[in-house]
């Protein structure tokens, strides 16, 4: 029997819900099968068979209902959004590192969004722009030697991360700290990775990787209570992150005031470096699979920027620049799923989605539904020029949307643009290895296998 029989004999009318649909259920267990060591394509047919419409993924003892259709993702992520929090199986592995602040919910969510808020305006973003950009060059400097190769992941996320810590802690934090800080994030981040797949697994069962995630945890605090605790007594008025976090909640005194601000920084540094890094390390990949489209790039950098460094006057030229990423970040947005758990019994597009149970969006699906986009696989930057494809709000979600839509937006398109034209005014990038890069699973879908790339002198005439 086909799959789509087997989720249409599932689905049942559910009388209790009055005219409502049970959802159909999808056998994603056989999916996981299938492709044992590749979970993501499990999860990218799973989308490809629910075309759009919500289904169950059976997984066993856990059942999330996967919802794409933007109609339903509006739903969640705005109509209805107060019923599906941001906790839950998947939330819970990364509760001990993000803790209870911007990247939790509820009131504690909404008090660290007040804080930050005006933090990531255009305004302020672009007052950081020239001290961003002076501190991506000094990161490329260090990372990139010329004609040696190094690791697109590492080497990208080496960059962007010093770079972020750097804007976040201004002179707070000193290269030894960065050095310990870094890659125990990185740790953080990749350690749980196992029970995003198997997220039934209950916290107490140990799992390959908690004691080095319980590790990374405490680098990380060792590292960011004392420049919290040094913020809270001078925060002067620097434009660091963590002195206007430090002003903001001058107010909430001692360790708790300490924790919620160590959260924030946490959270937010967790929300930004992995995700930035994941979509640059796409670019490069993309630059190399389309060179009709590097080629468009290089010549707008040529014509804007020149051989001089980039600075933020050039951003609004760097239009087609602009559209790439925008393509990027659709094809293979970071937060490739978002999680929730249902509040109340509700339903959404005549379907009932029950109490206690977990909803997952997934942009990843979303921005590659044939209703919705032309063309869903195919790389194509133009389809964001102006007056091209009409679509959906709710069809392009890689930064969320409703009360929780990503803060770093305008900041991850200005430094992605300083990174890319800095390296790419200066070098020709070469890729090594062949054939098409797949998505490989960690808290986002980095390029898998072991990418590297050449960064060769550019000879100009
Ligand atoms: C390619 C880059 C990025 C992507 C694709 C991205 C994506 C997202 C997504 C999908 C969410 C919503 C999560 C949810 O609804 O559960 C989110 C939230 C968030 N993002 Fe980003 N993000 C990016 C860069 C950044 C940067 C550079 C920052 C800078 C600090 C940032 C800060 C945040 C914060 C603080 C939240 C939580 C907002 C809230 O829940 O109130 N992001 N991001």
């Amino acid at each position: 029997m086909g799959e789509r029989a087997q989720m249409s004999l599932d689905a049942v009318v559910d009388a209790a819900a009055g005219s409502a649909r049970s959802a159909a259920a999808l056998p994603f267990y056989r999916l996981l099968a299938k492709h044992p060591r590749d979970p993501v394509s499990a999860f990218e047919e799973a989308g490809r068979q629910a075309g759009g419409q919500i289904v169950r993924l059976n997984m066993g003892p856990f059942r999330p209902y996967l919802v794409t259709h933007p109609d339903h993702v509006q739903h969640v992520l705005k109509t209805n959004q107060p019923n599906y929090v941001r906790e839950g199986m998947f939330w819970d592995p990364l509760a001990p590192l993000i803790g209870g602040g911007i990247l939790s919910d509820g009131e504690n969510w909404r008090e660290s969004r007040k804080i930050l808020q005006p933090l990531f305006t255009v305004k302020y973003v672009d007052s950081l722009a020239e001290r961003m950009a002076d501190i991506l060059v000094e990161q490329i400097d260090e990372v990139v030697r010329p004609g040696e190769p190094f690791d697109i992941v590492g080497g990208i996320a080496e960059i962007v991360q010093k770079t972020i810590v750097r804007l976040f802690f201004g002179d707070k934090i000193s290269d030894e700290d960065i050095a310990r800080l870094i890659p125990a994030y990185e740790v953080g981040v990749t350690a749980t990775a196992i029970r995003l797949v198997l997220p039934f697994v209950p916290g107490y069962v140990p799992m390959p990787g908690d004691r080095a995630f319980r590790r990374s945890i405490r680098t990380i605090d060792d590292v960011i209570y004392p420049r919290v605790r040094a913020a809270r007594e001078d925060p002067g008025d620097g434009l660091d992150v963590v002195s206007a976090i430090a002003r903001a909640r001058r107010d909430d005194v001692g360790p708790e005031g300490d924790r919620r601000i160590r959260d924030d920084m946490v959270g937010m540094h967790g929300a930004s470096s992995e995700t930035t890094s994941t979509a640059l390390a796409w670019a490069w990949v993309m630059l190399d699979e389309h060179q009709e489209v590097a080629e468009r790039i290089y010549e707008e950098i040529d014509r804007t920027v020149g051989d001089g460094p980039v600075r933020p006057s050039h951003l609004p030229e760097l239009q087609y620049m602009r559209r790439f990423l925008t393509e990027v970040v659709r094809l293979y947005p970071s937060g490739w799923i978002l999680p929730r758990r249902v509040l109340e019994t509700d339903v959404i597009g005549g379907v009932t989605v029950k109490a206690g149970s977990t909803v997952v969006l997934s942009p990843y699906i979303t921005h590659r539904l044939e209703e919705f986009w032309e063309r869903p696989l195919e790389f194509d930057p133009e389809r964001f020029a102006p007056g091209r494809e009409r679509r959906h709000r709710w069809s392009y979600i890689p930064f969320s949307g409703g009360p929780h839509q990503c803060l770093g937006q305008h900041l991850f398109m200005i430094q992605a643009q300083f990174l890319l034209v800095s390296m790419l005014s200066r070098y020709r990038p070469v890729l090594h290895g062949s054939g098409p890069k797949r998505a490989r699973l960690a808290s986002t879908l980095r390029p898998g296998g072991r990418l590297q790339m050449t960064m060769v002198e550019r000879s100009r005439a």
